[in-house]
This record gives C-alpha cells, structure tokens and sequence, in this order.
C-alpha cells in the first residue's frame, strides 16, 4: 500500500464532506462510496453521522448492506460516527423494527440516548489513543453504548453530568465508533488516529 491510505466514506446520507476534509488532514486520500464495487479500492471505511434509519435503508436499496457485512467480516478497517456507530453495533435498542446494520462491534448501542434534555450537548473528553489532551465532543441526537462484549475496549465515557459514566467511544480490533463527531470540530486527532490503524492494518 502506498503510504497515503485510501479510505471511502459511505456516502449514502450524512455529513460526508465534512468526514472527507478531515480525513485529508489526517493525510488519506478520501473518496466516497455509493456502489459495492467502489469497496474493493479501499484500504478503510468511514461511516458518517446522519441518521441510521436512513442510511440502513438506502445500503439496502444500493444493494450495499450485503458487501458491507462482508468486508467487515474480512477486517477492513472501519470507523463510524453517531449514525456510523449505530451502523457498527451488532445490536440496537430503539431502532426502528426494520433497521438493519451493518454490525462488526460486539455492542449495545442505544439510538438517541441521551434525550431530550440533551438533545445535543458538548462535552471535553478524554479518549484513549488521541494524545495532546482531552477532545471536544460534539453530540448530535447521539447514541450511547448500553453494553459491551469482552472484545470491546472502551475509550471513552462521558466525565459529568447527567449521562456521566455513559461510554461514547469504543473500538475492536481495527473498528472504532464514537458517539460524538470529531468531523465537526476541525481538531482531527481522532481521524488521524483511524488513518494510523488503517496503515497498522495494511502492514
Ligand atoms: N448525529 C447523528 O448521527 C444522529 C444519529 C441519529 N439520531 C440516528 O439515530 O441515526
């Protein structure tokens, strides 16, 4: 592989270019996806925030929720944000009961968690892996993860408040999803720490 990583962004629905300018500046090349075939150029996936019941429809329409499982299962590496995360979780509570996902993360995720009272809020958190102190974490009708298997490392909880203790960051083997979206922020430490495990996994 050469060494500026090629890595698509499911571009279904959802803040796409901002996922694609920061992966930029994060040094890959960023190239949105819309057709199975375009999976096999990549050497990593994002999924953007949006709205997962949206997007799990039109993966199924584009005939691409299929191709997706599979490359997962096949270890590209993948990241996904807010609507990404809930397309990463193999299992979801308050979905709707046709809302398929792509899963590949052994966790609970639940869709608008936060409520709404918190409805969109933002937070300082510290997320391990990103170095030079804590991210601003910008959530949007965000999901959090309810639960989480053995496999799954936790890199994030929400410090205070009321959702304190809530984990908005998680990652397995080379899949990572948070709650939250760096995308918005134009600090890319997060999108530059996906770009290292998609360079780590192409070795
Ligand atoms: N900002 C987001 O991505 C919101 C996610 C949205 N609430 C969903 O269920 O998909």
């Amino acid at each position: 592989m050469p060494s500026t990583p090629v890595i698509g962004v499911l571009a279904l629905q959802g803040d796409v270019r901002e996922h694609a300018t920061a992966l930029a500046e994060a040094d890959a090349l960023a190239r949105p996806v819309r057709r199975p075939e375009e999976l096999d150029e990549l050497d990593g996936l994002v999924i953007p925030g949006g709205e997962s019941t949206t997007m799990s429809k039109l993966a199924v329409a584009f005939g691409l929720l299929g191709p997706l499982r599979e490359k997962v299962r096949e270890g590209l590496p993948v990241y996904g944000s807010c609507a990404g995360m809930i397309m990463l979780a193999d299992k979801i509570l308050d979905g709707r009961d046709d809302q398929e996902t792509v899963g590949g993360i052994d966790m609970t995720v639940r869709r608008n968690a936060f409520g709404r009272q918190n409805d969109s809020f933002e937070a300082m958190l510290d997320v391990e892996g990103v170095e030079g102190g804590p991210v601003q974490g910008v959530f949007i009708r965000a999901p959090w993860v309810e639960s989480v298997g053995a496999q799954v490392r936790v890199l994030a909880t929400v410090p205070s408040g009321p959702a304190a203790g809530h984990i908005v960051a998680v990652r397995q083997d080379n899949r990572l999803a948070t709650s939250f979206h760096p995308e918005l922020t134009g600090d890319h430490r997060v999108h530059a720490m996906f770009t290292d495990m998609v360079r780590a996994a192409a070795r």
